[in-house]
Formats: C-alpha cells, sequence, structure tokens
C-alpha cells in the first residue's frame, strides 16, 4: 500500500511516548532545530535557502494539518493532509509531539516525523507555532532543541508581507496578524528562545540563522 499515513500508524512495541523518547535518546545526540514566529516572518523563506545550501545536512520534519492543501502542496512534502476526525484520533493514541489549532485547522508534529528524519542521520527541523513551541519544551526532547524566533521588523511589513504572498483572505489575514502580537509580545519571554532573528534583510537574518545552528551542531 502507497498510503504514507500508514506509516504513522504502523504497530509499535513501544506504546508509551516517554519510552519512545528514551529509545530516541540513546541514539547520537542530533541537535533539534526549533524555528516558530509569526506566519510570514519569513520561517519557510529562510528554511529554503538553509536546505538548498545544505541538502544532506538538515530534515524537515513533516507535520500533520487538518488544513486543505494549497497549489502545488504535495502530500508528505510540506505536510501530511489529513481530516479533522483522523487528526483528533491519532492525537488520542499519542502520536504527536505538539499540536496547535490555528485559524480553524489543526497542526502537529509527530514522533515518527522527528523519529525519521533523526534516523537517517540528519539535525531534524521543527517549523512550529508558539503553544507547539511550549509542548516541545516539556518534553524529553527539550535538552537537545535549539529554539530560534523568526521575528518580523513590524507588524506592519508583515502585513505587507502576507498581502504580497497572496495566500490569505482578508479574514485568515486578519487573524494570522491577531496572532502574530500574541506570539511578538511572548517572545519577550526571558530565556524562552535561545536565539531570537529579526527578519528584516533577508541575506543577513540567513547569515544570523547559519552561524547560529552551524554553532549548536558545533557544540554537539
Ligand atoms: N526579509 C524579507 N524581506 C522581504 N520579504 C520577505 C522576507 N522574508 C520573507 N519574505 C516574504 O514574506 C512572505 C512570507 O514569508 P514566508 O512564507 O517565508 O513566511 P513564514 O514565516 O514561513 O509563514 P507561514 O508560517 O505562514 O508559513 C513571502 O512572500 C516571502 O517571500
Amino acid at each position: 500500500m502507497s498510503n504514507p499515513m500508514l506509516r504513522l500508524l504502523r504497530p509499535t512495541s513501544l506504546p508509551t511516548l516517554s519510552r519512545r523518547f528514551a529509545t530516541m535518546s540513546s541514539a547520537p545526540k542530533l541537535p533539534i532545530v526549533v524555528l516558530s514566529g509569526p506566519s510570514g516572518a519569513g520561517k519557510s523563506t529562510l528554511l529554503k535557502r538553509l536546505f538548498t545550501k545544505y541538502p544532506d545536512t538538515f530534515g524537515f520534519s513533516v507535520s500533520h494539518t487538518s488544513r486543505n492543501p494549497r497549489t502545488g502542496e504535495e502530500h508528505g512534502k510540506a505536510y501530511w493532509f489529513t481530516t479533522r476526525d483522523e487528526f483528533q484520533r491519532l492525537v488520542g493514541e499519542g502520536k504527536f509531539i505538539e499540536t496547535a489549532e490555528f485559524s480553524g485547522n489543526l497542526y502537529g508534529t509527530s514522533v515518527q516525523a522527528v523519529k525519521d528524519v533523526q534516523d537517517a542521520g540528519k539535525v531534524c527541523i521543527l517549523d512550529i507555532e508558539m503553544e507547539g513551541v511550549k509542548q516541545v519544551k516539556k518534553t524529553d526532547l527539550n535538552e537537545t532543541c535549539t529554539f530560534v524566533f523568526v521575528q518580523p521588523p513590524s507588524v506592519e511589513e508583515l502585513r505587507k508581507r502576507l498581502e504580497g504572498r497572496k495566500t490569505e483572505t482578508e479574514q485568515s489575514l486578519n487573524a494570522r496578524l491577531a496572532q502574530a502580537e500574541k506570539e511578538l509580545e511572548y517572545a519577550k519571554t526571558p530565556g524562552f528562545h535561545d536565539k531570537i532573528i529579526i527578519n528584516d534583510e533577508i541575506d543577513t537574518a540567513y547569515e544570523e540563522l547559519e552561524r547560529h545552528i552551524l554553532g549548536v551542531m558545533g557544540r554537539q
């Protein structure tokens, strides 16, 4: 069967999350990069550069979502697209490290998605929402993570970028901006992030991100 969802649903001899993490932590401790920041701050743009420059070093953890695919988004690459019911069933089975609801859609990172990347010997990148970051911090993965926040230069600039991307309706744009205000406020919490990158000029922001990540990798 080629249905990729079956990968996540395959039976396992390890029934609990903590035992899964115990297994994961016995492998070499490759760092996990947790990238967050308001929608439109430039996370995907920065990650695209990183993956282009280092195609074999990093692995993108593929999230699940109940939202509909945008044009060109491929199942299993951009996201594992699923129904709301199926998503909730997987949550009940403890398949997720973190989940979040945003603009009426569910998003989540499965244990399997992170494990797949680590098993391939790659540094896993998690591109997740603020609430997800809080959840990851409560797991055993916390100690191997570096938490990076991508911040737009201003909310006004964020609006312009989201408008320029042409992916949002007026309603979803406003929801994203309202959420952005909350995230920017929360990001001020001392010690919550290991690195805050202000994505004003893209080349400078990218260099800062690369330097931080390579620095963390060098310390492992
Ligand atoms: N430094 C920058 N200067 C100008 N435009 C930028 C910059 N960085 C990103 N952009 C543009 O802003 C838009 C939003 O960027 P991007 O899609 O990477 O954001 P994101 O944080 O990944 O958003 P989401 O969380 O919704 O996926 C894109 O159209 C991108 O080309």
